[in-house]
């Protein structure tokens, strides 16, 4: 059997000591959980690429850089992700839930506060422990 990874590009959008993220949902994978935005990096696509185009289509940002902070596998049992995490503070637009989903800009020190998925953690982790 192999076992399908699906490779996510997901954005941590920064502004100053915040982070903009939305609510998944109720019909999706992990839904009703909050999240960074972003989704799935399709064949032949870089990982910026596929950022830069669910970003826009998402939150209605255009970013012109982003830069590394981790990558995450996770098996969720019904599905396995990779998820390939970036921190984002160049870019243009005012961040809003394009999709109708709720969002909102998260003080670095209440993120813990909030409900995402499991496979989230250690990106709070690491964004608290770098920026707080
Ligand atoms: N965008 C995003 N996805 C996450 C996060 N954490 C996490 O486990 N995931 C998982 O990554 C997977 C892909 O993300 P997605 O559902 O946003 O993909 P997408 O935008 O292409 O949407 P689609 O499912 O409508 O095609 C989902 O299974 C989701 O549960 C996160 O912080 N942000
Ligand atoms: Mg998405």
């Amino acid at each position: 059997m192999t076992i399908e990874i699906v490779h996510v590009a997901v954005g941590v959008i920064k502004k100053n000591n915040a982070i903009f993220i939305c609510k998944r949902a109720d019909e999706q994978h992990q839904g009703g959980l909050w999240e960074f935005p972003g989704g799935k990096v399709e064949a032949g696509e870089s990982v910026f690429v596929a950022l830069k185009r669910e970003l826009i289509e998402e939150v209605g940002l255009t970013i012109h850089s982003s830069s590394q902070l981790m990558v995450i596998e996770h098996d969720y049992g019904d599905k396995c992700v990779k998820l390939d995490v970036h921190v984002v503070s160049n870019f243009s637009g005012e961040a809003h839930g394009a999709e109708g989903q709720p969002s909102e800009w998260v003080a670095i020190t209440e993120l813990e506060n909030y409900d995402f998925p499991e496979a989230n953690a250690e990106i709070i982790e690491k964004i608290v422990a770098r920026y707080a």
